[in-house]
């Protein structure tokens, strides 16, 4: 599903992750380590929003730098501590989100349900508690019609039933095995009831198998 080569990635010269050859399949993977180990380094660079050196495919087909629309059509993610321009609303955010993506319609309305979006969706996020933020980040990147889902940190401020709500919709999305997931959490992932066979460790500045 996901292949990374060569992988160098460095902030102002210091090299934070180096990851030579790494082969995600598809279904949902686990990244843990410390922090400051490189997860959201290694999560933000996936998703396009960092530069580096070395080459990330999806599907053997969407190259990150050379395909680089039809990559990010494919690749959502969402912020572990999501920060918006804080006059848009919730709605504003959808809209705009949602046509950039190309968003089946209706997909906006059912997510903001889901999610429960839908009680605070005209205020503007200047006003967010901080489980308002993540779940309007996690409507964000569960638009369109991605086929992988970058998750940093999806349980932290999310309420109970949200989370619940969340995990499921997720559970449906793998089990069709229509979209893949990697996730962070330092929290206790089995919370998530997800059933998760990849686990990998971040630290020392690679990504390895957890044993
Ligand atoms: N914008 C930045 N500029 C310089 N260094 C950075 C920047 N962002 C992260 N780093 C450094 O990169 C390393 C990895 O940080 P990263 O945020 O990826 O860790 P993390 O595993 O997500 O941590 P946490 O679990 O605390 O969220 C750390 O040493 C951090 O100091």
């Amino acid at each position: 599903m996901l292949t990374v080569s060569n992988l160098t990635k460095a902030y102002g010269g210091r090299t934070v992750l180096t990851i030579p050859d790494l082969h995600l399949s598809p279904g949902i993977h686990y990244f843990r380590g410390g922090n400051g180990s490189g997860k959201t380094t290694f999560f933000r660079t996936v998703a396009g929003l960092l530069p580096f050196t070395g080459t990330i495919t999806l599907d053997n087909q969407y190259d990150i730098k050379r395909d680089a629309v039809a990559y990010r059509m494919r690749v959502n993610y969402a912020e572990a501590e999501p920060l918006y321009p804080d006059f848009l609303t919730a709605r504003d955010l959808a809209g705009f989100v949602g046509k950039a993506k190309r968003a089946p319609a209706g997909q906006v309305n059912t997510l903001a349900e889901l999610l429960g979006v839908d009680t605070f969706w005209t205020k503007a996020t200047g006003t967010f508690s901080s489980g308002m933020l993540k779940k309007l980040s996690l409507l964000l990147a569960l638009l369109g019609t991605p086929k992988l889902i970058l998750l940093d940190e999806p349980l932290t401020t999310l309420d109970v039933t949200t989370a619940a709500n969340l995990f499921d919709f997720i559970r449906q999305l793998t089990d069709r095995q229509e979209v893949s997931f990697l996730l962070t959490s330092h929290q206790d992932v089995s919370l998530t009831g997800l059933s998760i066979a990849n686990v990998w460790q971040v630290g020392d500045g690679v990504i390895l198998p957890a044993t």
